[in-house]
């Protein structure tokens, strides 16, 4: 890929990562990453492991992404590690994926703390089980005055419930009067929402050629930039993310005008 660097054409695939990742910070980062984690079940399938062995490589992508986003300087990290539709999965696997918080956490807190990192989540989290409840409340509580990137992860989360739960807030301020009619906005929704004190994603990625939302922050994602990868979510880099905001930086978003 070229870039005018210094008023020459440069061929950046040559550069080393480090070259690539200072030339990437003297343009706009996107502040808002959004990232739909998926492949795990086929990365283990071609290696003929467990899928449960693809969900737990893909935590350690969580971790080695989260680094390289905290470098880059990315603001906001939302990723999709349970959605509300993943209870159907087979119970051993949903009983596995509901112990990754707590082994996540466990082993990557200290180093979170020492990056500044703010761990925080959308989702419903009662349906989830006590002890993955206690991590992530004790993780959240520990990191909450940290100001560096915010991890975000959604958990039992759904676009569609989240959207339908901030609807059924609006009316029922406007039947207490809290609210007009007039004050009901599009502003007011997203205000509703579990995204309420977050930017809006700038850039959503998803892994693993699949090429579709999943239910996943339908409202918030409305103006954001996509980029799909075939990459499944384990074998996801630095290099994948440094791509992603590369040709993130290339686009000229409109916003709908011309
Ligand atoms: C349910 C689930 C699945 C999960 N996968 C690994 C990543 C690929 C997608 C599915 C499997 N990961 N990865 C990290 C977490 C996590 C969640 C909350 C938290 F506070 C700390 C870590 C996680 N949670």
């Amino acid at each position: 890929m070229f870039k005018k660097l210094l008023g020459k054409q440069i061929n950046i695939d040559t550069l080393s990562l480090e070259e690539r990742v200072a030339i990437a910070k003297n343009e706009p980062i996107p502040a808002h990453v959004a990232i739909i984690m998926d492949g795990n079940g086929r990365w283990a399938k071609k290696r003929a492991m467990p899928r449960v062995a693809g969900h737990h490589e893909g935590m350690k992508t969580v971790r080695k992404v989260t680094r390289f986003a905290s470098d880059l300087g990315i603001k906001v990290l939302t990723v999709y590690a349970f959605s509300t539709e993943n209870w159907k999965r087979p119970k051993p696997e949903v009983d596995f994926l509901m112990r990754l918080p707590v082994e996540f956490l466990g082993s990557f807190l200290p180093e979170m703390m020492e990056r500044n990192v703010r761990v925080e989540m959308i989702g419903d989290p009662s349906l989830l089980p006590a002890h993955t409840q206690k991590a992530l409340f004790e993780a959240m509580e520990e990191t909450k005055y940290n100001t560096g990137l915010i991890l975000n992860f959604a958990l039992n989360y759904g676009s569609r419930s989240e959207m339908v739960n901030a609807m059924k807030t609006m009316l029922q301020k406007v039947q207490d009067g809290q609210l007009t009619m007039q004050d009901i906005t599009e502003e007011c929704l997203t205000s509703h929402l579990m995204t309420a004190h977050l930017p809006e994603p700038d850039l959503l990625i998803r892994t693993s050629g699949e090429v579709r939302l999943s239910n996943f922050m339908l409202w918030q994602l409305a103006y954001t930039e996509f980029w799909f990868t075939d990459t499944l979510w384990p074998d996801f880099s630095e290099e994948n993310l440094l791509k992603a905001v590369e040709n993130y930086q290339k686009r000229n978003r409109r916003y709908g005008g011309l």
